[in-house]
């Protein structure tokens, strides 16, 4: 048995990455200027679009392809050149793009890959985030690491794109389908072992639905195959490394400290291999625990009751990050109401699969800056000049 992804879900991720490629260099035949409207005779504006210049590319191992594209086809579409620094734990990835980049013949120097340890990625960080040579910082991964990253690249006065941690609401209202809502909570939360930015972290589920929401989400969870990530029968594999684990199992314990209820999971899979832990559903959570204060990034589902919409978007809100939030409901006013007031920068109404290249992908409050794919990404690579022409004559 061995740890990682499951095999489907990297050949996805080689399509979702290929998406971006294929997006941005579409995207390039739209960069156009503007020419301003002639208010005084003798001067004429226009507006150019300019490269930012070289790009720091830092990257996470959750999604070790499509985090490299998602930032390097809308930097070479805008006519940047890139210096990509992968997460250490999935150095490959990268080294097979930067292959296939030199196999279509990019020139030489324009999407460059270094390598190092965890013990060197400040240092790589640093020489980045400082150098005048470099004018934008683009990073994926986590809020701590962002911070810092954005407090280092002042020196410099750089560009700053941030695509930080997330701790989503999934919010479950008594006019919902509740077996529709079970069945994306589990394709939400257990995506990739519950490692990813926009995952299901805290399940809020109105009191009249409650029983029967954790029924079906139960049900549906029990049935995924945890198995060898290189078969074609596996739903869910491991999580990352030892630290992940370590977190997972924290969590748990502490949210069973606080009086949470195992409904199902709850333990490593020893016979699993050395990373797998159980999908796991814990039921009665309050804010107090650390799986609703922080982001658990592993498969375990803390649920939460609440009474009244205003309740939800109180305890939704509650937290600094603000990248995704899911809302389950059949009343459209409310499905409206709480879209606008949730502080995220991505919802999904009746939906938790939300994401493809062509949507602005990004989060607000401590959840990141800038937006990647869509039409919007590009803007992260890109300076407005003002040229102003004078002196013209009128006949
Ligand atoms: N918002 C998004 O789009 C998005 C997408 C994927 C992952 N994430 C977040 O990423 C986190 C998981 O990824 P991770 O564990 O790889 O995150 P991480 O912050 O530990 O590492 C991310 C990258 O930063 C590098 N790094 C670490 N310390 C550094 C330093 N001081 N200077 C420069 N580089 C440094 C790492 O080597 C790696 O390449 C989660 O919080 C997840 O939510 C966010
Ligand atoms: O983890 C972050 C990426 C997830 C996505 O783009 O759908």
């Amino acid at each position: 048995m061995v740890d990682g992804k499951p095999l489907h879900e990297a050949k996805g991720e080689v399509k979702y990455a290929a998406s971006f490629l294929e997006w941005f260099s579409e995207e390039a035949k739209r960069i156009n200027g503007e020419v301003l409207p002639n208010i005084e005779p003798h001067l004429r504006r226009f507006v150019l679009k300019q490269p930012v210049g070289v790009c720091g590319m830092i990257t996470p191992w959750n999604f070790p392809l499509a985090m490299i594209t998602r930032k390097v086809a809308p930097a070479l579409a805008a006519g940047c050149t890139t210096v990509i620094k992968p997460s250490e734990e999935t150095p490959l990835s990268a080294l097979a793009f930067a292959q296939l980049v030199d196999e279509v013949q990019v020139p030489q120097g324009v999407v460059n890959v270094i390598t190092c340890s965890r013990n060197n990625a400040e240092l790589a960080g640093l020489l980045l985030c400082t150098s005048p040579l470099v004018r934008n910082i683009s990073f994926t991964g986590s809020t701590k690491v962002g911070k810092w990253l954005l407090e280092k690249s002042a020196s410099t006065v750089k560009k700053v794109s941030l695509e930080l941690g997330g701790n989503a609401p999934f919010i479950v209202f008594d006019s919902a389908d509740v077996k529709l809502a079970a069945d994306k909570a589990v394709k939400s939360r257990f995506r990739n072992a519950g490692q990813t930015c926009i995952c299901a972290e805290r399940i809020l589920v109105q009191e009249n639905v409650y029983e029967s929401f954790i029924d079906e989400f139960k049900k549906i969870t029990m049935a995924l195959r945890v198995r060898d990530p290189m078969s074609s029968e596996c739903d869910m594999s491991s999580l990352i490394n030892e630290q992940a684990l370590a977190k997972v199992e924290d969590h748990v314990n502490d949210a069973l400290l606080n009086g949470g209820k195992i409904v199902c999971g709850g333990k490593k899979l020893s016979s699993n291999g050395s990373l797998f832990y159980e999908p796991t559903i814990i039921r009665d959570c309050t804010t107090n625990m650390k799986c609703i204060a922080e982001e658990t990034f592993g498969p375990v589902a803390p649920v939460i009751k609440f009474k009244t919409e205003e309740e939800a978007l109180l305890l939704a809100n509650s937290r600094n990050s603000g990248l995704s939030g899911y809302i389950f409901t059949n009343n459209m006013s409310q499905s409206w109401r709480v879209a606008e007031r949730l502080e995220v920068g991505m919802v999904g109404v009746n939906e938790s699969v939300i994401t493809n290249e062509m949507v602005p992908f990004g989060g607000i409050k401590e959840s990141g800056l800038g937006r990647e794919g869509s039409s919007h990404g590009i803007e992260e690579y890109i300076e407005l000049k003002l040229v102003c022409i004078g002196a013209l004559e009128n006949k």
